[in-house]
């Protein structure tokens, strides 16, 4: 079996290796991952004074040991709030290392007993583990991706927190109970592994954290337009194609929208680029509350965006075409003398369209739709009955 030094030693290297981990993980400016880096610092540094504990004077081998142990644990905790956009706290985690250091100070010199510091020790890290446990399960429902480390990381803490508030309790009940933290019997052996191994453990947790949200702000980046936030055209795309494929084989309807701001060059003209690119954002806005959630808005070019309707008729799509036209021209912009609008072309999925095909005639509905004058809606059976009209 390992004795309790080389316990203490295994768990600083691990925390060198975290550090070395979160090192290289620094540039990618993730808020929390320099708290995990200085807690791991902290926590090395308690490590060896812990391990050779009985080799140094009482305070190292105590106070020290311990602050620096609480310090990591305050730092983890400030990490985890900031790896989750939570208020860090910073001054409340320290002055409770305060507290705590004071307090082993208290019961090593003017009233010496084991039982009472393991018992303070223990009630701080099962509440810096508890307030990880609420930080994250508290931010659930808003994660982005897999809730796999998120998990894994409420399970850690539960583990730790609880495995405290049971050492604590036996400290306070058992006659037998350990009377010091190198002492090697089985139980403390277990506690003092579990206990060194937490920082490790939780340092891996938020590097699980930051790994998922530099993936998922990644995904953002490819698939959202920088300016207005709409799809990109290569993520619409791929979605329309799917879409198309499903209307194919379900046998059920699918409109596409293509939509076009009026005059966006006479407004960055007179009024500058920025009144444009608000144009722009704005349009984007006003499409995403008009359309539903099923339904996909992506920038396609320039002033150009388009939609994807799955399971709509062409009088539906007129209907959601024409209140986001409307909504648009009554929003209150601020382009003085300028009142911006668009213009929408609206096709319809027939068997054997391809996305091109079906793009191809929203166009020509748009040019129509121009061409009567703008801020107006028009789709291709429009367009059919002109040409049939004309000819
Ligand atoms: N502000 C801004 N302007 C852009 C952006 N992308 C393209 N434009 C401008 O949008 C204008 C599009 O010009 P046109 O295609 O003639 O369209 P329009 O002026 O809106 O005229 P119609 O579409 O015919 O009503 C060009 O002047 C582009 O420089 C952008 O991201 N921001």
């Amino acid at each position: 079996m390992l004795s309790t030094k080389e316990v203490l030693l295994i768990a600083a290297l691990l925390s060198f290796v975290m550090f070395l981990v979160l090192y290289s993980a620094r540039h990618n400016r993730i808020d929390g991952i320099g708290e995990l880096l200085l807690a791991n610092v902290f926590g090395l540094c308690a490590y060896l004074l812990y391990a050779f504990g009985r080799e140094l004077p009482p305070l190292p081998a105590y106070e020290g040991a311990n602050a620096l142990y609480a310090s990591a644990a305050a730092a983890t905790v400030i990490g985890y709030r900031k790896l989750f956009n939570r208020n860090a706290a910073v001054w409340q985690a320290y002055s409770a290392v305060v507290v705590l250091v004071t307090l082993i100070a208290v019961f090593h010199y003017w009233y010496p007993s084991f039982a009472a510091r393991t018992i303070v020790v223990s009630i701080f890290q099962a509440g810096a583990a508890g307030t990880i446990f609420w930080t994250v399960y508290g931010a659930r429902n808003e994660w982005p991706s897999s809730r796999y480390p998120l998990y894994f990381i409420i399970a850690m803490c539960t583990f730790i927190a609880g495995g405290h508030a049971f050492r604590a309790l036996r400290q306070l009940l058992d006659t037998h109970a350990p009377t010091s933290l190198l002492e090697p019997t089985g139980l403390n052996l277990f506690f003092l592994s579990a206990g060194a191994f937490a920082l490790p453990v939780l340092t891996l947790g938020g590097l699980l954290v930051a790994h998922c949200a530099l993936l998922s702000a990644a995904e953002y980046a490819a698939n959202r337009d920088f300016l207005t936030g709409a799809r990109t055209r290569r993520a619409l795309f791929d979605g329309a194609e799917r879409e198309l494929a499903r209307a194919m084989r379900a046998k059920v309807s699918l409109c596409v929208m293509l939509v076009d701001l009026d005059h966006l060059k006479t407004i960055n003209d007179k009024l500058g680029h920025f009144a444009g690119d608000r144009a722009l954002t704005t349009l984007t806005r006003v499409a995403m509350k008009c359309l539903r959630s099923v339904d996909d808005f992506g920038r396609i070019g320039g002033d150009e965006f388009a939609a994807v309707i799955p399971d709509t008729d062409l009088d539906d799509a007129i209907k959601a075409a024409t209140r986001l036209k409307n909504e648009f021209y009554n929003f209150p912009h601020q382009c003085q003398g300028i009142r911006p609008s668009v213009s929408i072309g609206i096709s319809k999925f027939r068997p054997g369209d391809s996305l091109g095909t079906l793009l191809e005639r929203a166009d020509t509905a748009l040019y129509r739709a121009k061409d009567a004058g703008r801020n107006c809606v028009m789709t291709e059976e429009d367009i059919v009955e002109r040409v049939a009209l004309q000819s």
